[in-house]
């Protein structure tokens, strides 16, 4: 059920070539129709994936991976919904996703599915999952809810607005934080000069990319980067010794998540420019 990835340190990544790279940190795949698509990261053991109910509705089920009676059992899930209007039946409480709507969900949610509104123009949930020691109460967010924080300059083509749906200023959560970023028409640039958190590891999405278009995906230690190039719709996983910062041929928009230690977004170092290799 689940795409299994184990945790590459960082002495070994920087062996490693296109391919590699890809196999360990890239995730495509993703919204299938009528299929739920979940990769599964043994870095403090993420969930990140698309539920895609075209004309089907979609359970989230727990399987053998998870070892547990239902996949929220000891879990927590934030979703945003990059689609068209769509519902979530969360035990038996229906909410309705129209595009740009998140929901969480703490743990000890029995039952969820997934279902679109209208098949010729379906929702399309993407989502991320981490262990969760306690419940949360469930909480739909409306983008407006999102604490938006605007970031960048024309000059350094990075203008963009990030969106921060799961975070202790919106809902509780564990550990969970997760967000959107829109970048504006002309900017190319998310997250430079780059950033580490040691403390947390993050997931990225990329989409709202057209056919042709590209991002170029950074990643590595600072002064040994690599690249991973993505594509509409794909996801990367960034472990906490990596760099992760994306420039496309395009504007593009990301899904951003992160876990680990703390939820102290601020909680990260500048990687200062001149000290990139
Ligand atoms: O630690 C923060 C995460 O990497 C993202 O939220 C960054 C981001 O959305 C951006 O700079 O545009
Ligand atoms: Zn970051």
């Amino acid at each position: 059920m689940f795409d299994i990835r184990y945790a590459s340190g960082p002495k070994d990544a920087k062996h490693y070539d296109t391919a590699r790279l890809r196999e360990e940190f890239h995730v495509d795949g993703l919204f299938r129709k009528d299929e739920v698509h979940l990769a599964y990261s043994h870095v403090d053991r993420i969930i990140a994936g698309s539920i895609f109910p075209v004309d089907k509705t979609l359970n989230l089920e727990a399987g053998k991976e998870l070892g547990v009676e239902y996949f929220l059992a000891r879990r927590e899930m934030g979703i945003i919904n990059i689609g068209g209007k769509g519902r979530i039946l969360v035990d038996g409480v229906a909410y309705e996703m129209e595009r740009q709507d998140g929901l969480y969900i703490g743990s000890e949610t029995r039952e969820v599915s997934f279902a679109s509104d209208d098949p010729a123009d379906p929702a399309k949930f993407y989502v991320n999952s981490a262990p969760a020691h306690t419940k949360h109460p469930n909480v739909k967010i409306n983008i407006k809810d999102a604490s938006p924080v605007r970031m960048g300059t024309d000059a350094e083509l990075n203008k963009r607005t990030i969106y921060q749906y799961v975070h202790p200023n919106v809902c509780k959560s564990c550990q969970l934080l997760m967000g959107m970023t829109i970048l504006e028409d002309g900017s190319v640039w998310n997250t430079m000069p780059c950033h580490l958190h040691e403390r947390r590891m993050e997931v990225y999405f990329y989409f709202n990319m057209a056919e042709d278009a590209l991002v170029f995906h950074m990643m590595g230690e600072p002064k040994e980067t690599r690249h991973i190039v993505m594509r509409n719709e794909e996801a990367v996983i960034s472990p906490s010794w990596s760099i992760h910062s994306g420039v496309g041929t395009r504007r593009y928009t990301f899904i951003w998540g992160m876990v680990g230690e703390n939820q102290e977004y601020t909680d990260l170092e500048v990687v200062a420019t001149k000290d990139v290799l």
